[in-house]
């Protein structure tokens, strides 16, 4: 199954709705940003994801094998109709996740209503992709196998960021190197995370 979300258009699971940033001003008006997949930390290394137990996301388990804190990562399917077989995303970094929130007070200040915006990078990365991306950063092989697929996994999601390049301005700037440099930036400073201080 492929999908090509348009602003508009739902989600595949109603979990995708904990990832939606909503803000209103005086109100009248009300924005929601729907997040793709958010990774990366901060450019300093300070601030970074720390799921508490074991992570359910590829991007901060993928960190956590690399440090040795977790074994192997497994890559939930390789028969996926996609060209190399593994999952699809839209990562965005999240530090262009913040320069969306700041768009988007700024759109709050000039409208009336509700307004849906995706954010992503309208580009898709597969688990291998990503995988061979981090090796690099890290410098490191990282222990993978293949898993069967997650129930409720779906083949492929990517954004359609248009109305949002439109209408608030905002277009993602880091790409796929910077998600995963900054990423292990913070978990390699960091790698029992917060706890570790
Ligand atoms: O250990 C892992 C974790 C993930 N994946 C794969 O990596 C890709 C990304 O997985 P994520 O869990 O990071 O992101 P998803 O978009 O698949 O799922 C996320 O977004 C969903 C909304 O659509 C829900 O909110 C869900 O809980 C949340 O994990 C998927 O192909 C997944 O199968 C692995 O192979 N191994």
């Amino acid at each position: 199954m492929r999908l090509r979300m348009s602003t508009g258009a739902p989600r595949p699971r109603p979990s995708g709705c904990s990832r939606t940033g909503v803000g209103a001003g005086a109100g009248r008006a009300a924005i929601a940003l729907r997040y793709f997949n958010p990774v990366g930390a901060h450019a300093s290394a300070r601030l970074g994801e720390d799921p508490r137990g074991v992570p359910e996301n590829l991007m901060p388990f993928m960190a956590q094998v690399a440090t040795g804190r977790r074994p192997v990562l497994r890559i939930f399917g390789d028969d996926w109709p996609t060209p190399d077989g593994t999952g699809i995303r839209d990562y965005i970094h999240v530090a262009d996740l913040a320069r969306a929130h700041v768009a988007a007070l700024d759109r709050l200040g000039v409208m009336t209503g509700f307004e849906v915006y995706n954010i992503g990078t309208g580009r898709g990365v597969s688990v291998r992709q990503m995988l061979a991306a981090f090796e690099r950063a890290a410098g490191r092989p990282i222990p993978h196998e293949i898993a069967p697929r997650r129930p409720g996994d779906i083949a492929e999601s990517r954004a359609d960021c248009t109305l949002a390049e439109r209408v608030l301005g905002w277009r993602a700037r880091h790409g796929l190197e910077e998600m995963v440099q900054s990423l292990w930036a913070w978990q390699s400073a960091n790698p029992q995370g917060y706890d570790g201080d």
